[in-house]
């Protein structure tokens, strides 16, 4: 069993984005990402603190906006009208979630397209899903690299998906088709979920229940990929996969923590770069 190095792999893609920023740097070019929390949900604090930590790394300016919980949709709308203005603000970041009195979908829609580095806007979307360039989806563009970069064939392969977000599952299913896998997406409506997760050479699990999968929902020798996010009872970091009982049945897994969501923050760092690249 291989086991997915999720950080070590993230640090060789931010060294390289930090050699690319240098150059670009050098020929009068700076990066910058706008961060946009509402409200100070804990965990969000982490990740919006990770992410200002990557881009301090790397070289790219990040300017931090952090909101009061109160904030109402149209202040926030007029912030985003602003940055979408302001010509050295690259990249814009609204960390999700948003308090529930502010539409989510009207804020990203807010975004401009040429600035959207989460690749949540539909037109980003609607690109992926036809191919044309633009900007990926993080977290599935990160599970991307961490198979290729562990030397993990996707064509030809059975991947098969557990969740259909608009920011995980449904983007991971438009790129792992791009690389010529055979994909399904399953959800709470599929029956005989095991069945059709026994299929997968490629498991991807982001569910967002905790140690969800387990042995029985695994092929004898599949790569599973575990997206999901959690405190176990020992406020220790686990997923949606029962890595104990999981790992030793697979080919190649990713933990939690140490496996996709470092690559989250580092195909972020990569979208940042690419609004300058040209
Ligand atoms: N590491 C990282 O960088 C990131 C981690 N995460 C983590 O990944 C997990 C998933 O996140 P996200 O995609 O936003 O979650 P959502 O809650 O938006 O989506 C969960 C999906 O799982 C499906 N689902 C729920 N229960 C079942 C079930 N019993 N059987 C089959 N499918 C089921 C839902 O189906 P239906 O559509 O029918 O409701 C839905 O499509 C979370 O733990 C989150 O914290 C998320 C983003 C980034
Ligand atoms: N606009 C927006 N874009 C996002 O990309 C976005 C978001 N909102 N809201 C929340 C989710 C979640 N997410 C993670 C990022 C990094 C880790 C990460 O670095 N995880 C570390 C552990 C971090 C820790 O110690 O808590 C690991 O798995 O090793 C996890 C999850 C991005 N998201």
């Amino acid at each position: 069993m291989q086991l997915i190095d999720g950080k070590k792999i993230s640090k060789e893609i931010k060294d390289e984005l930090k050699e690319e920023v240098a150059v670009l740097k050098a020929n009068g070019k700076e990066v910058c990402l706008a961060v946009v929390q509402v409200g100070n949900d804990p965990a969000s604090s982490v990740y919006v603190n990770n992410k200002k930590k990557a881009c301090a790394y790397i070289g790219i300016e990040s300017e931090s906006y952090e909101l009061a919980e109160e904030t109402t949709e149209e202040e926030l709308l007029l912030l985003i009208d602003r940055l979408n203005k302001e010509e050295h603000v690259n990249g814009i970041l609204v960390q999700l979630p948003l308090p529930a009195h502010i539409d989510e979908d009207k804020i990203i829609r807010a975004i401009s397209p040429d600035k959207d580095v989460d690749g949540f806007h539909p037109v980003s979307v609607g690109r992926l899903w036809i191919g044309e360039k633009g900007f990926l989806s993080c977290t599935p563009a990160g599970i991307i690299q961490l198979l290729k970069r562990s030397g993990i064939t996707i064509d030809g392969k059975e991947c098969v998906i557990v969740g259909r977000s608009n920011i995980v599952g449904k983007p991971m299913a438009a790129l792992l088709l791009r690389e010529n896998g055979t994909v399904t997406v399953t959800h709470s409506h599929t029956n005989n979920l095991k069945d059709i997760t026994k299929r997968a050479d490629i498991l991807i699990v982001a569910i967002g229940r905790k140690q969800f999968i387990t042995a029985d929902y695994v092929k004898e020798g599949a790569v599973v990929i575990d997206v999901g996010m959690h405190r176990d009872e020992n406020n220790k970091l686990c997923g949606d996969v029962a890595f104990d009982e999981v790992a030793e049945h697979t080919s190649a897994i990713t933990p939690v923590p140490g496996g996709v969501g470092p690559m989250t923050i580092a195909m972020l760092m990569n979208n940042c770069v690419e609004t300058v690249r040209k």
